[in-house]
């Protein structure tokens, strides 16, 4: 019976209600990461102006880091070959080499020089003691032997070599990264362009800014300032599509100005199989939607296809799912569309301070934080609409697949808001 089954059904079929096909996050994840490449072309940025971005091309070192050997301390500085156990007592030289400022001679083995923190070493110096361990009258330095050859001094290159590759294509830049380069003499870098993306919010219900008054059937569209204000965080150039009745031919005019204004375009609400959920049903007669009924709570109608050869992720309408279905499913999506690779959040294990039993079929993340004591909360309700829970919330809990039944103290996966690329809440 089982080899009458097609092989992909079998796949996404879980214990879930019949008539439909769940698809399993990993496989979602997976079809998404086969079906996407980079889109963006690349310009060149000076690296003061490269946060965030993401290199196109290797860069290289243009010079050593450091890129002479200098001194680690402010001490003296002298020929090591020249010293032995037992107290020291070398003459000093006239003159000093400090940062900026070399020692402009050869130090004549024996003598000791004065040398600060960052100063080159001059010929003839290839050891530093701390001046902190030694005794001098203004003649004659004194400190206790052995010293460690080359002690307190830092060799040319030893962070990163000229030439040598300081960061791959690929790489977001960080504050850190950016002193790198600085660093190495890197003055300019190719990135790849910012990956443009689109925000539509879809309800008749929306009211689109909180300064307009609202009836009590309406509601204020709170979807559309988190996930502009997500994208901005990704790095990305959020396109602000506004928002959309629940009718087809404004959603598909609205997709069509994100198709040509944007390289991604994010939609939320009409995700699901309502009467007025025109978002799936319009991505559905374009004739490229991928998977929408994904094993996932909250979001399980996520939407994923193309409108006029540009992604759509049309994420549910609850601001709880439509946040979560973005850090799971468009963060690594977009981030590919980027250039900057299919990236996933890093989780930590770490015990539950709650009590949870559930079945098998779907994966679900719930609202949680880390306590005092280093064990994760969640919020006391999973409901899709409580976007205080969302706020509350320093990250999520991930549930597998399967069934489970979870007891204070057991382990579970905490997916922090930060391993999503982005540093909210709290
Ligand atoms: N028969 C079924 N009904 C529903 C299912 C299902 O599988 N079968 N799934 C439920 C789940 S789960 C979710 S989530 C919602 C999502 O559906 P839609 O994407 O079609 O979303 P809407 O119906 O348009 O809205 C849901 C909810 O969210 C509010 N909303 C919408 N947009 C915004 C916004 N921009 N800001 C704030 N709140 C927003 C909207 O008013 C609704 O209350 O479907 C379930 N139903
Ligand atoms: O996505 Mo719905 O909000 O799972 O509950």
């Amino acid at each position: 019976m089982t080899a009458l089954i097609p092989p992909r059904l079998r796949n996404d079929t879980f214990a879930m209600p019949q008539g439909v096909t769940w698809v399993p996050v990993a496989e979602a994840l997976d079809r998404l990461r086969a079906a996407l490449h980079p889109v963006t072309g690349t310009e060149d940025v000076a690296v003061a102006c490269a946060m965030g971005r993401v290199l196109a091309a290797p860069a290289t070192a243009r010079r050593s880091n450091p890129p002479l050997p200098n001194s680690a301390v402010d001490g003296y500085g002298f020929a090591h070959a020249a010293t032995g156990d037992g107290v020291q007592r070398l003459p000093l030289a006239e003159g000093r080499s400090a940062a900026g400022q070399p020692f402009d001679g050869v130090l004549p083995q024996g003598q000791a020089l004065r040398i600060l923190t960052g100063a080159v070493l001059p010929e003839g110096v290839d050891t530093v003691v701390l001046e902190e361990d030694c005794a001098t009258d203004g003649q004659t330095l004194a400190f206790d032997g052995p010293i460690k050859p080359r002690a307190n001094t830092r060799k040319a290159g030893e962070d990163v070599a000229q030439g040598e590759q300081a960061l791959p294509a690929g790489r977001m830049l960080s504050p850190a990264d950016l002193a790198l380069l600085t660093a190495l003499g890197v003055a300019q870098v190719t990135v790849h362009r910012r990956l443009r993306v689109a925000v539509l919010s879809t309800g008749t219900e929306l009211i689109p800014d909180p300064a307009l008054p609202a009836a009590p059937h309406q509601i204020y569209d709170a979807n559309r300032p988190m996930l502009l204000s997500l994208l901005a965080g990704w790095g990305f150039q959020p396109v602000d599509l506004g928002h959309a009745l629940d009718e087809p031919d404004q959603i598909a005019a609205l997709l069509d100005r994100g198709a040509a204004e944007a390289d991604a375009i994010l939609t939320s609400g009409g995700a699901s199989a309502g009467d007025e959920d025109h978002v799936s049903k319009l991505l559905g007669d374009s004739g490229t939607l991928t998977s929408w009924r994904i094993a996932i709570k909250p979001g399980r109608p996520l939407a994923l296809a193309m409108w006029q050869g540009v992604p759509v992720f049309g994420l549910p309408g609850n601001p709880v799912a439509a946040l979560t279905c973005a850090l799971i499913f468009a963060r690594p999506a977009l981030l590919t569309l980027s250039g900057a690779g299919w990236r996933l959040p890093q989780g930590y294990t770490v015990p539950a301070a709650f009590q949870k039993r559930k079945k098998a079929g779907r994966r679900e993340y719930l609202r949680a934080r880390l306590n005092e004591g280093g064990a994760v909360e969640v919020f006391q309700s999973e409901g899709s609409g409580r976007i205080s829970g969302l706020s509350w919330a320093t990250g999520l809990v991930e549930l597998p697949d399967e069934a489970c039944d979870i007891a204070p103290g057991d382990p579970v996966r905490f997916l922090p808001y930060g391993s999503f690329g982005v540093s909210f809440g709290g």
